[in-house]
């Protein structure tokens, strides 16, 4: 079996963001990725702060049983862009024989097969304050190999022009389930209930902003829930 990269497993905890929020999850975070956002809360991927740890698909399911996998029944695979992974099919593959349902949280830059087993898709374009490029032509033909699976996009917001690049993915993609999420700025305040207050300002803001717009009619706004329980905390 082909060995996968693996920054942290973790769980039982909740999916903190977007289309299945507060569904009862466990993580797998990859390792590595094609891009370095300015604000990304999970640079330790790939900024070589942390290692990864050389695991195959057994042994993280050995790891998912051993923490409580039996007790969410879902798996959402993260990272880091869990799309640079191949090997993470069979993964899939043997979780989706167990009947567990999984997630995928990615920014769309790169794709693989598996993802068409995945039950809930979540692609995060990356707005201007990150320092990316989206390659709207690359997600173009991204979304039209999703055909009918299920996913959504989830944008996060930190000022004007990232609302901006919001609204036009919006009007580009008219039928696919949108949501906007705030952006945390303060990735590195420790205190939790400082940090809880700090996004709850931040949420009120993407509300206020939101609720003024003609053109994100059915967007849905949204906060990084488990941010706002437990702050900045890894593994949670
Ligand atoms: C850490 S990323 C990993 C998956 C993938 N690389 C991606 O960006 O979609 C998971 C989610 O966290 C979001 N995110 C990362 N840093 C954030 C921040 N400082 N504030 C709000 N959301 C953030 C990303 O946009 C993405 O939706
Ligand atoms: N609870 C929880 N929900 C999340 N949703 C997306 C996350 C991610 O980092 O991909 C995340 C995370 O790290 N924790
Ligand atoms: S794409 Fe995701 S993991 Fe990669 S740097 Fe950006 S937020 Fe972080
Ligand atoms: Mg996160």
């Amino acid at each position: 079996m082909a060995k996968i990269p693996v920054l942290e497993i973790f769980g039982p905890t909740i999916q903190g963001e977007g289309m299945v929020i507060g569904q009862k999850t466990m993580f797998v975070r990859t390792s590595g990725c094609d891009y370095s956002c300015a604000w990304c809360d999970s640079a330790f991927t790939w900024d070589g702060s942390q290692k990864p740890t050389l695991l195959t698909p057994k042994a993280i399911i050995e790891e998912l049983d051993r923490l409580g996998l039996s007790r969410t029944g879902h798996v959402t695979l993260s990272g880091g862009n869990p799309l640079l992974h191949k090997a993470l099919g069979e993964l899939v593959t043997l979780l989706k024989k167990r009947d567990i349902s999984l997630a995928v949280e990615t920014q769309a830059t790169f794709w693989q097969d598996w993802l068409l087993e995945i039950d809930d898709i979540t692609l995060s374009p990356k707005p201007p304050s990150s320092g990316m490029t989206t390659d709207f032509d690359k997600l173009d033909s991204f979304i039209d190999k999703l055909g009918s699976a299920n996913y959504s996009l989830k944008i996060v917001i930190f000022d004007e022009a990232d609302y901006a690049f919001a609204k036009q993915l919006y009007v580009r993609y008219p039928n696919v389930p949108f949501y906007i999420q705030p952006g945390n700025a303060e990735t590195e305040q420790s205190d939790e209930r400082a940090a809880s207050a700090y996004l709850l300002e931040r949420y009120e803001w993407l509300i206020e902003r939101a609720t003024n717009c003609d053109t994100m009619i059915h967007a849905r706004v949204l906060p990084q829930l488990h941010t706002l329980v437990w702050g900045n905390r890894q593994g949670v």
